[in-house]
């Protein structure tokens, strides 16, 4: 098989049916979403389409722009150190939801991204977010309130993290869609030619 592993959208939207319903079965029932841009979106709103419940109300989506950036820091890292810093190019706003979504505090929220790598991403925006909580229900005297984190991934990958996750999180509210070999992943969304990339993703059984 090529190094190179491609996925078409028809893929990933079932790899979001698929997930959705364990996600319902291990009844976690998330309150609000926050993808994680740009590469979470795509799969944040197909995921939303099947976590809705009949009867019940859209999950809200936020979004956050985490980017991963050459790390320029001339202190003695190691080479597998280098290019693994996290920047913040956007963050919540709750002023544009309703009353019900004033914080975290409290909620079931899911953290959305297309792909575990090393997992420096995610552990950034658990533990930022943690804290936004944190400083939140202290500052409103609501510590009592229990805020559950999730998360949801097209894909981990299976190699050595430099970053880690909550037990909690990871025994019980980690969703992998799929755990594959540490390849080069192609999303439809980076294709510059799809017609390429669905014959690809077709020939790998992944369409
Ligand atoms: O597990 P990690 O090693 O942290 O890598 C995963 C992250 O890397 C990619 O983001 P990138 O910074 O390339 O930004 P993008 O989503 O805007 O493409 C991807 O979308 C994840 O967010």
């Amino acid at each position: 098989m090529s190094d190179k592993l491609y996925f078409s959208y028809n893929h990933i939207h079932k790899l979001c049916k698929e997930s959705a319903d364990k996600i319902r079965e291990s009844n976690f029932k998330p309150d609000i979403i926050i993808s994680i841009g740009g590469g979470g979106n795509i799969p944040s709103r197909i995921l939303r389409t099947f976590l809705k419940q009949e009867g019940s109300k859209n999950i809200p989506i936020q979004v956050i722009g985490l980017s991963l950036y050459e790390s320029l820091g001339t202190g003695n890292y190691d080479e597998s150190q280098i290019g693994k810093e996290v920047v913040r190019t956007q963050w919540l706003d709750f002023g544009a939801l309703d009353q019900h979504f004033d914080s975290l505090i409290g909620k079931n929220i899911l953290i959305v991204d297309e792909v575990d790598d090393t997992r420096t991403t995610l552990h950034y925006a658990v533990s930022e977010l943690q804290k936004d909580v944190k400083e939140q229900a202290e500052r409103l005297g609501r510590t009592d309130e229990a805020t559950n984190f999730g998360i949801f991934v097209l894909h981990n990958k299976d190699k050595p993290k430099k970053a880690q996750l909550d037990d909690e999180i990871l025994q019980g509210r980690y969703y992998a869609a799929r755990t594959l070999p540490d390849q080069w992943f192609c999303y439809p969304w980076d294709a510059q030619d799809i017609e390429f990339h669905s014959e690809q993703a077709i020939k790998q059984g992944f369409n």
